[in-house]
């Protein structure tokens, strides 16, 4: 199974130290890793430390990937200055880096991508013209098309409305276990965390505030402390883990 390791990450914009020896234990496929922290945190920063668009010290080490480019990266705001259909647009996030001779079987994986998350209705429609959320789904479609074996998504639920949300999770849920797949998603719904997340990185200030199995690592005095916010954290009827926010801090 793929194994992402991050030992000593450091990353500067210009003289500004953003973040600061990230070390992380091995993430193994197969799972889902939430990255959490409040605003500024340093959670895009990783990200783009990461894929590799940002330099800085310390090792990212992938190992037992099975595919030459492991990684796809689906950034917070995915920009829209092509007048591409949105077929087109997953088409070409799938040929990347190869030559533009499409096989069937990219057309294939295309369309299991928008059947996946549900957009095959959108094919035909000029990426610039959709909503918000309907662009946000189509870079999950951009990420997902691509096959990766580790899959970065930054805040990939920000524009959806609830029931997308919920779908989106639960689909990265189940591709991570049917694929083999370490999906690693910023969020901010810290009970979205709770629910659909396996292991979760608290960020603070561009350092690792916690790491571990997201029920052991966000607690009462985690939430208090790094995101200041008063809660609790209870079981609901059917026993999965429920946030109740009290007040912020
Ligand atoms: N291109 C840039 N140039 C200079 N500073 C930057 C740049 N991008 C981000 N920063 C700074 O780096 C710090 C971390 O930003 P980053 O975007 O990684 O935080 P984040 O945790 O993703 O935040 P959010 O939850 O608000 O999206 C912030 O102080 C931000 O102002």
């Amino acid at each position: 199974m793929v194994t992402l390791t991050l030992d000593g990450l450091t990353a500067r914009y210009g003289r500004r130290q953003i973040l600061s020896a990230i070390t992380v234990p091995p993430l193994v496929g197969g799972q889902v890793v939430a990255v959490l922290g409040p605003n500024a945190a340093g959670k895009s920063t990783l990200f783009r430390r990461i894929f590799g668009l940002l330099a800085g010290g310390g090792t990212v080490r992938i190992t037992d990937a099975i595919s030459e480019r492991p990684v796809a990266y689906m950034p917070q705001e995915t920009g829209v200055n092509a007048v591409l259909t949105v077929y087109e647009s997953v088409l070409l996030a799938r040929m990347q880096g190869r030559r533009l001779n499409v096989k069937p079987e990219d057309l294939a994986e295309v369309d299991r991508a928008l059947d996946e998350l549900g957009i095959v209705a959108l094919g035909e429609r000029d990426i610039g013209d959709l909503s918000g959320g309907q662009r946000q789904l189509v870079g999950a479609a951009q990420a997902l098309v691509q096959n990766p074996e580790i899959l970065l998504l930054d805040e990939p639920t920000s524009a959806l409305d609830l029931h997308r949300q919920i779908q989106l999770l639960s689909i990265l849920r189940r591709l991570a276990k049917e694929r083999g797949m370490l999906v690693i998603a910023a969020l901010h719904d810290l009970g979205h965390a709770l629910r659909f997340t396996d292991q979760a990185l608290i960020l603070q200030e561009g350092r690792l505030a916690a790491c571990g199995a997201t029920d052991d690592v966000v607690t009462p005095e985690l939430l208090r402390r790094v995101f200041q916010v008063e809660a609790r954290i209870e079981s609901c009827s059917r026993g999965r883990p429920q946030l109740i926010v009290e007040a912020a801090i």
